[in-house]
């Protein structure tokens, strides 16, 4: 059985006065065993959406439920425990080694100042070898090829063993045999019951295994369903302005611009 792990409501966020206001009034629930995907141009707002329902950032109207409690009365350890977050890749890093870097992974169970325990050890070790890390393992983060980094936050988010998780474009640095890698991976973690919420450019990534999918237009959420509705040539089109086709081959959608060569 599904439950619902995380929901907003009347959810308004705007920076400042003077800004626009990025997300206008959404509600939206999430519940375990799903694979979410957030589309939208450019600074729609999809990062944005994704920090205020990990916490990151607070609503400027309407509310976060965590698991039907409201956000603004959770601790932060409570919320870590919850919810794990993988921001864009990054290009500077504390000088830890990848092995300390995914450790850290482990604070909201064991806290900030304790030693790491050998369960904590096995968890982060396991994660390594789930994720073919042990090569990089000792050398420290600057060192590490950009997808390597990736991988690394990613096993990061892993050992934080939490029912959430909240990926922004956590695909964008990985080559094509690591895409594929990682989307079975999200689907193994999904059919183990978490929910997974993830931004994306690439809507073929979604399509073989994610449950559904969401278009952020203009600060609402203008297609909501299963993927296979939502990412659509039509819809895509219309998103982005450009004429785009679609072919469905088995699980797979493959999408290509329509008179490309005119
Ligand atoms: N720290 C910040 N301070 C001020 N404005 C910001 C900040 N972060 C983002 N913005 C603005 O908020 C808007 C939404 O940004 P956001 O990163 O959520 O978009 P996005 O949909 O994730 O974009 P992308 O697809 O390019 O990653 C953009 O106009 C951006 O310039």
């Amino acid at each position: 059985m599904r439950s619902v792990l995380l929901e907003c409501r009347h959810l308004t966020f705007q920076r400042g006065k003077s800004s626009p206001i990025l997300l206008k009034g959404l509600d939206l629930s999430f519940s375990s065993r799903e694979l979410v995907g957030i589309f939208g141009v450019n600074g729609a707002g999809k990062t944005t959406l994704l920090r205020v329902l990990g916490g990151m950032i607070k609503p400027t109207q309407g509310q976060v439920l965590l698991s039907n409690k409201d956000m603004k009365e959770c601790l932060l350890s409570e919320i870590s425990r919850h919810i794990a977050y993988v921001p864009q890749m990054q290009r500077h890093y504390f000088p830890y080694s990848a092995r300390r870097m995914i450790e850290l992974g482990r604070v909201p169970h064991s806290g900030l100042l304790a030693r790491i325990s050998t369960e904590d050890e096995d968890i982060v070790q396991s994660v390594i070898t789930r994720l073919g890390l042990e090569s990089v393992s000792q050398k420290m983060m600057m060192e590490l090829s950009g997808g390597e980094r990736q991988k690394v936050i990613f096993a990061r988010a892993l050992v934080q063993n939490t029912p959430i998780l909240l990926l922004d474009e956590p695909m964008s640095g990985l080559d094509y045999g690591a895409q594929y890698q990682f989307l079975n991976l999200l689907a193994e973690l999904m059919n183990e019951g978490r929910l997974i919420i993830m931004t994306s450019h690439r809507p073929e990534e979604l399509l073989p295994y994610g449950t559904r999918a969401l278009i952020l237009e203009q600060g609402i959420i203008r297609a909501d369903g299963d993927v296979r509705s939502v990412l659509t040539a039509e819809n895509l089109s219309h998103l982005y302005n450009i004429p785009m086709q679609h072919i469905d081959h088995g699980k797979n959608r493959l999408f290509y611009y329509q008179d490309f060569q005119k």
